[in-house]
């Protein structure tokens, strides 16, 4: 595991734009596409809007690009709380990716429907590969949360499913989202954390014992692949071992 940490929200992302382009520019030397699995929630709005800026979004081969979710609110594609919508708002409408390389969780259909239909299409691009997606990007809430992995879920021990739904009552909302078992077959992931607010969940989350049902955000395990956390120094403040 890395750790990357950064004095503010703005330079962390300005830094995440920067290694996410040379990832991408390095990797599609190397193979025809890229995978890169987008979270939602309001973190990486900066990051988004800084991908799709003039100074970075000529850096990135759009065409080449696959898009996927880590996890979705089953709430109308114009809610404003919907993921697609604000990785739509903020990135993809800026940028050229095919559409048919857009793969959205569908929140027009049942969410048992379009677990289903999600599964299939990861089988398929994924059933004959060791690993999965070249890059996954997460965050984490200040509930230790992560992708729709709550505190408490019952969804947690499934170490077979690649995708789920399920219902969280405190939101009275579906969630969709994609389960360890496919995340942790990455090539690299990429935590993107900040905030005073979260760093005492961040500090149980890496320096505390492993208790997953308590603290999702520690499922997250790369088999092989590479494990980063870029955080800014108010959610890293806690930590006993930043590597400085
Ligand atoms: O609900 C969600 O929360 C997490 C964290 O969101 P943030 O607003 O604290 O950045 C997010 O990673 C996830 O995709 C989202 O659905």
């Amino acid at each position: 595991m890395k750790l990357h940490v950064f004095d503010n929200p703005e330079i962390l992302s300005e830094n995440l734009a920067e290694w996410i382009c040379s990832l991408v520019e390095k990797t599609l030397k190397q193979q025809q596409s890229f995978s890169l699995v987008l979270s939602g929630g309001s973190t990486p709005k900066i990051l988004y809007e800084k991908l799709a800026s003039e100074k970075y979004k000529g850096r990135i081969e759009w065409e080449r690009v696959r898009i996927f979710w880590g996890d979705e609110r089953v709430v109308p594609f114009t809610d404003n709380r919907n993921n697609a919508r604000m990785a739509f708002d903020t990135l993809l409408n800026k940028v050229n990716v095919p559409a048919s390389q857009v793969h959205i969780m569908r929140t027009d259909i049942e969410p048992n429907f379009s677990v289903a239909e999600y599964r299939k299409m990861l089988h398929a691009y994924f059933d004959s590969t060791h690993h999965s997606f070249d890059l996954v990007l997460l965050g984490m809430g200040d509930d230790g949360h992560t992708l729709s992995l709550f505190p408490g879920s019952p969804i947690i021990d499934d170490n077979y499913h690649w995708v789920n739904s399920v219902f969280n009552e405190q939101q009275e909302m579906y969630r969709i989202t994609l389960m360890p078992a496919l995340v942790n077959k990455a090539k690299k992931i990429v935590f993107m954390v900040d905030g005073e607010k979260k760093a005492q969940v961040l500090e149980k989350v890496l320096e505390g014992p492993h208790q997953p049902e308590k603290l999702p955000a520690q499922l997250i395990q790369p088999a092989s692949g590479e494990l980063h956390w870029f955080l800014d120094k108010a959610a890293a403040k806690s930590l006993q071992n930043t590597g400085k």
